[in-house]
């Protein structure tokens, strides 16, 4: 920051004695050399800085990126990842995260090295025309409010454009992906979404032009009123240098330091707004960072000991938000230990929100669930999924290896080779896997290859379930196991096997079963019967056929069906 003010002195002196009638060869070397020194550590600094302010952006960047995701992973429930307005704080927290923390120290450097630069100048314009010097200053204010009111319009565009950008990312990914290719081939959707992604495009460009035009505008009426200053300044220094007040060497100067303080005052309001719009987008960052926890917290939360006598919804009133409709309506229901209860209904009938809720990705809006007596509202929420063991009906596909896809459902109990291999038998599957051409190094997908650069493999639907299985078998001795559409993607003998398993594995376990092919369920020690969020019947099922109700109904149905098919062969 100092180099510049040193070179302009140096200068002076220099203009100085070539016009003094005897300059002195001494006094000159030894300017020269200053010079010479200055304009070396000049060249040098540029790359210097840049590659410290690499590295520490690069540094920054991991901080900020992992602290973020520290963050996400500590919202234990599920709103928060269905709230659009959540998911564009993230998203921007995602790009300020990559960037705003460098951003906010190069800034913050340079309005350092702005200042110790200006400052210098601005002192020698005191000794060298005090007025013009404080003339140069006033006529930088309008350039500050400018500045910042830009900054604060820039803060504005940005939040402006982050959903349109989230939403343009969607159609862009959706246009990349693998799973989507079919459907988009086969219903020749391609042309459609792309048309619609370049319709945010050009929306999100018709802010950006509008923040363009504002910013010339300003920048341009700042630097007329810029120009204006200098050209008095200029004006005025070579009439004093005619009448003689100035010397040579004082208009130079005099003409550098205008020109230098003028650029730093605007490098400086341009940096004060950068900052300051930094900053504001920071905040968001920030929100996220800081944000509550999404489920409620209790005071002091309570243990929760392993299972002895039934988990017991009691009046359980639960919809998605205010502006949703009910889905449970006042469900009580009981799971005994050791009971193999299954949950059957028809399709939007709640199953799939009981078991979220049972697993407390939200908690109801009514009523309560106990475990053994305890709310799982006053037990830490990471004790109750321990406890817990399951597949949901929208199982994770993760783009990776067998023994990852496998390994994820218990990390710990997976570290041994075995544990693995055991899940995947009795899920069915372990002659399959182990013929894959890298084993369980296997990579489940197209999307990357594996360390000894092996193409992956594609499983097929049912095969996955099974994978899918077998990572929540590996999770053994849980409390509840969860089984939400295990079979739905399974070939009938297939089926009977997985659930000949499973009838193995689940006895003397508690376990919900979710299916709606009533065959799976009909020897679980009770069905309940869900119908429109509320328990319609419930009993074994012999009992329920006996009642002749809504799932005797469905039974026959369904064994008709079969019937029908059968005869028709
Ligand atoms: N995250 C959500 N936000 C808002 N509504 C939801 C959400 N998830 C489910 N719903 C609604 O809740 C209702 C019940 O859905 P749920 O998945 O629990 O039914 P289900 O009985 O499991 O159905 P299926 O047999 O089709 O799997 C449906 O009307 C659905 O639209």
């Amino acid at each position: 920051a100092t180099v510049p003010v040193a070179a302009a002195w140096f200068t002076k002196g220099m203009l100085d004695e070539l016009a003094s009638p005897h300059p002195a060869w001494s006094g000159l070397a030894g300017i020269v050399g200053g010079l010479l020194a200055a304009g070396l550590i000049g060249a040098m600094q540029p790359q210097l800085s840049q590659y410290v302010q690499e590295d520490l952006g690069r540094k920054a960047s991991l901080v900020a990126q992992d602290r973020l995701y520290r963050a996400v992973n500590r919202f234990q429930g599920l709103r928060r990842f269905e709230d659009p307005d959540f998911l564009d704080r993230l998203r921007m927290a995602q790009q300020t995260g990559q960037d705003t923390p460098n951003q906010i120290i190069l800034t913050a450097l340079s309005l350092v090295r702005t200042s110790i630069t200006m400052v210098g100048f601005f002192g020698m314009l005191l000794v060298v025309g005090p007025q013009m010097a404080w003339i140069v200053v006033l006529g930088a204010v309008p350039t500050f409010v400018g500045e910042v009111r830009l900054a604060r319009r820039r803060v504005q565009t940005t939040l402006d454009i982050t959903g349109l950008e989230r939403r343009e990312m969607f159609y862009a990914q959706l246009l990349g992906d693998v799973a989507a290719a079919k459907e988009i081939r086969l219903f020749n959707l391609g042309d459609h979404l792309r048309q619609r992604m370049n319709r945010d495009r050009r929306s999100i460009n018709g802010l950006h032009r509008r923040m363009d035009r504002w910013t010339l505008l300003t920048q341009g009426g700042l630097a007329v009123l810029a120009a204006g200053i200098a050209a008095a300044g200029l004006f005025w220094a070579v009439r004093s240098a005619v009448t003689g007040t100035l010397t040579v060497g004082d208009v130079s100067i005099f003409v550098a330091a205008v020109a230098t303080v003028q650029t730093s005052l605007g490098t400086l309001a341009t940096g004060l707004a950068a900052g300051h719009q930094h900053l504001l987008i920071f905040e968001r960052y920030l929100e996220v960072v800081g944000a509550a926890p999404d489920l409620p917290l209790v005071e002091s939360p309570q243990p929760l000991p392993p299972l002895r006598e039934a988990i017991v919804l009691r009046d359980v009133w639960f919809r998605y938000s205010d502006d949703h409709p009910w889905i449970l309506r006042g469900v009580d229901l009981t799971i005994a230990k050791g009971r193999a209860v299954a949950l059957v209904g028809v399709n939007g009938a709640g199953k799939s929100t009981l078991v979220k809720l049972l697993g407390r990705f939200y908690d109801p809006t009514r009523g309560s669930i106990l475990w053994d007596g305890i709310d799982i509202r006053n037990v830490p929420v990471e004790a109750l999924r321990e406890r817990l063991s399951g597949i949901f009906q929208d199982f994770m596909h993760y783009d990776l290896t067998v023994r990852d896809n496998i390994a994820f459902g218990d990390l710990a109990a997976a570290r041994d080779e075995h544990a693995v291999t055991r899940a995947a038998e009795r899920a069915g599957i372990h002659q399959t896997l182990a013929g894959l051409p890298s084993g369980y190094d296997t990579m489940l997908t197209r999307l990357f290859a594996d360390d000894t650069n092996h193409a992956g493999v594609v499983l097929s639907g049912g095969q996955w379930q099974r994978v899918a299985l077998a990572r929540a078998l590996v999770r053994d001795g849980r409390d509840l196991l969860i089984l939400d559409e295990p079979s739905s993607g399974l070939d009938a003998e297939a089926e009977y096997q997985m659930h000949h398993r499973l009838r193995e594995h689940r006895a003397g376990q508690t376990s919900l079963l979710i299916s709606h092919r009533l065959g799976a369920v009909r020897d679980a020690d009770a069905i309940v019967v869900l119908d429109d969020g509320v328990v319609v019947e419930q009993g074994d099922h012999d009992a329920l056929l006996a009642a002749d109700g809504h799932y005797a109904r469905l039974f026959t149905m369904q064994a008709e069906g079969y019937a029908t098919a059968g005869a028709g062969r």
